[in-house]
């Protein structure tokens, strides 16, 4: 038997039970963007209902959906890595909608890929160990160590190393600003001038990440045999990084277990929920977060846990120079695991265009999305494993058509310290620093989103939300003028 012994109303439903038992989510749209089609995984990593989610614009619940470039290119978008709102990534795959010749909308199909990507992070701190292991200063491989972080720094150094003994520490700045960097730096720092011992604990902990503060205190603070239904004898983080460090992230969201956490960064006391007796623990509290924690905790616990308070600024505040020597370092990174897992000897190099529109992009999530989104580009740029020559010698140029088109779209920002800059005029920019002419950039990038479908109104927004001062008329005036001089 096959799919065509079937009657047309029998293929229907097993068509929807198969696309329902896919791991994969499934939309399908028309060519207004208007869902005809969900499977069951799409609704739930949408937290909704097939139901519900049918009838509706697919922007409601994927506001950066690939499809909406099928849409309006009717070209297909392979591979497109996208990160939603609530940090959930997935891998997409997109294409038109053709049927019977004519373009009636798209099909994606994604995958959740958040926990690789967590996965990722855990085996890059691995190797950040390894390497904080073989330098002499532990702060050597923070960018803006003697620029941007100088001050940060010189903090972090005297609330481990004064003579006093070491004190608890708060570092504030935006989502991906290096908060974790520094304060593992500040670690291997109090390991190398013995405040702790060799074979002391660094235990880091998103406190952002419970659902329930009640889950969040007992993974904290631990808890005792049937202090509460199924509660097992458990050690928290505070016993664990006895000796060490505790690096609290996001502890904003700490705030209902503040006196438990004061009488543990005061006294050097806490007890497990459900006990009865207070263990002692000599512990180094940093405490990290996204919002300023003076305005979410209380005064005296604030107090005790801001004896040194440390800011890292946004990537936007950082100079021209550091934001290079970041982007080298990746392109280093790059090339190095390139090498290290492939045995390939990989070289890369950015036209000027793409290294400038890289540089003077606007990163809400700063460092971190600033490495992603350099190396989604190399990516596209660079063959795939099974295309290396024998040799294993590869050399890829990445230009402005390798960067993802994601960039040029309007992006929300997350955090307190987001406030936008000031918009830039296009003459603000300096971009003899990048050895670049400003209007060949400026033309690139209005020709590229051309091409990829945008009108002149379109992009005359995308760049004013980027920083550049230019009008819609000014865009058509640049394309017809390109397009009079190909004819
Ligand atoms: N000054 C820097 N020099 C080199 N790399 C950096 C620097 N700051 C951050 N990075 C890199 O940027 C990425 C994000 O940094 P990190 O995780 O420390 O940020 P964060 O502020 O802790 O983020 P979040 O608020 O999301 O927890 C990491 O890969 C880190 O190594």
């Amino acid at each position: 038997m096959n799919i065509n012994m079937l009657s047309d109303e029998d293929k229907m439903p097993m068509l929807e039970t198969t696309l329902d038992n896919l791991r994969e989510g499934v939309n399908v749209v028309d060519e207004n963007g208007t869902l005809i089609f969900s499977n069951r995984a799409s609704a739930d990593y949408a937290h909704s209902t097939v139901s519900k989610m049918i009838g509706s614009q697919i922007t409601e619940f994927y506001p950066r959906a690939a499809l909406l470039e099928v849409l309006r290119t009717k070209k297909p978008q392979l591979d497109v890595k996208i990160e939603h709102d609530d940090g959930r990534k997935y891998v997409v795959n997109a294409v038109p909608l053709i049927i019977n010749g004519k373009f009636k909308g798209g099909v994606a199909t994604f995958r959740d890929v958040t926990e690789i990507e967590n996965l990722g992070q855990k085996l890059e701190l691995l190797k950040q160990e390894l390497t904080f292991s073989k330098v002499d200063d532990a702060f050597e491989l923070i960018v803006g160590k003697d620029g941007s972080l100088k001050e940060a720094i010189i903090i972090a150094q005297r609330s481990i190393g004064a003579l006093g003994g070491p004190r608890h520490s708060v570092i504030s700045g935006e989502s991906g600003t290096g908060k974790t960097l520094l304060a593992r730096a500040m670690f291997y720092f109090a390991k190398k001038i013995h405040v702790i011992s060799e074979d002391a604990s660094f235990i880091e902990v998103n406190c952002a990440q419970f659902t329930n503060p009640d889950i969040a205190a007992v993974e904290i603070f631990g808890s005792e045999k049937g202090a509460f239904t199924g509660a097992t004898e458990k050690r928290g983080l505070f016993e664990l990084a006895d000796g060490g460090v505790l690096f609290l992230d996001e502890a904003h969201a700490l705030a209902h277990y503040q006196t438990m956490l004061l009488k543990a960064v005061e006294s050097g006391k806490i007890r497990r929920i459900g006990g009865r007796k207070d263990i002692d623990i000599n512990v180094i509290v940093i405490a990290a977060s996204t919002k300023n924690l003076k305005n979410v905790l209380l005064p005296e616990l604030y107090q005790r846990l801001a004896q040194y308070e440390i800011k890292l600024p946004p990537l936007r505040e950082r100079p021209l120079s550091e934001k290079e020597k970041l982007l080298n370092c990746f392109i280093e990174n790059y090339e190095y695991n390139a090498g290290d897992k492939y045995n390939v000897k990989l070289k890369i190099d950015f036209t000027n265009e793409a290294k400038g529109i890289l540089l003077n992009a606007y990163y809400p999530r700063n460092i971190r999305q600033f490495r992603d989104i350099t190396y989604a580009t190399i990516d596209a740029a660079v063959p795939l494993i099974s295309d290396v020559p024998a040799s294993k010698k590869v050399t890829a140029v990445v230009d402005i058509n390798h960067i993802p088109f994601y960039m040029f779209e309007s992006s929300g920002s997350d955090g307190v310290y987001q406030e936008q800059e000031e918009p830039k005029t296009i003459e603000s920019f300096n971009f003899d620093d990048s050895k670049m002419d400003r209007e060949e950039i400026l033309n690139k990038i209005i020709f590229t989103l051309n091409e990829k479908g945008l009108g002149p109104r379109k992009i005359a927004r995308v760049l004013e939300e980027k920083g550049y001062d230019i009008k819609y008329y000014q865009v058509a005036y640049r394309l017809k003028k390109q397009r009079n001089s190909n004819i």
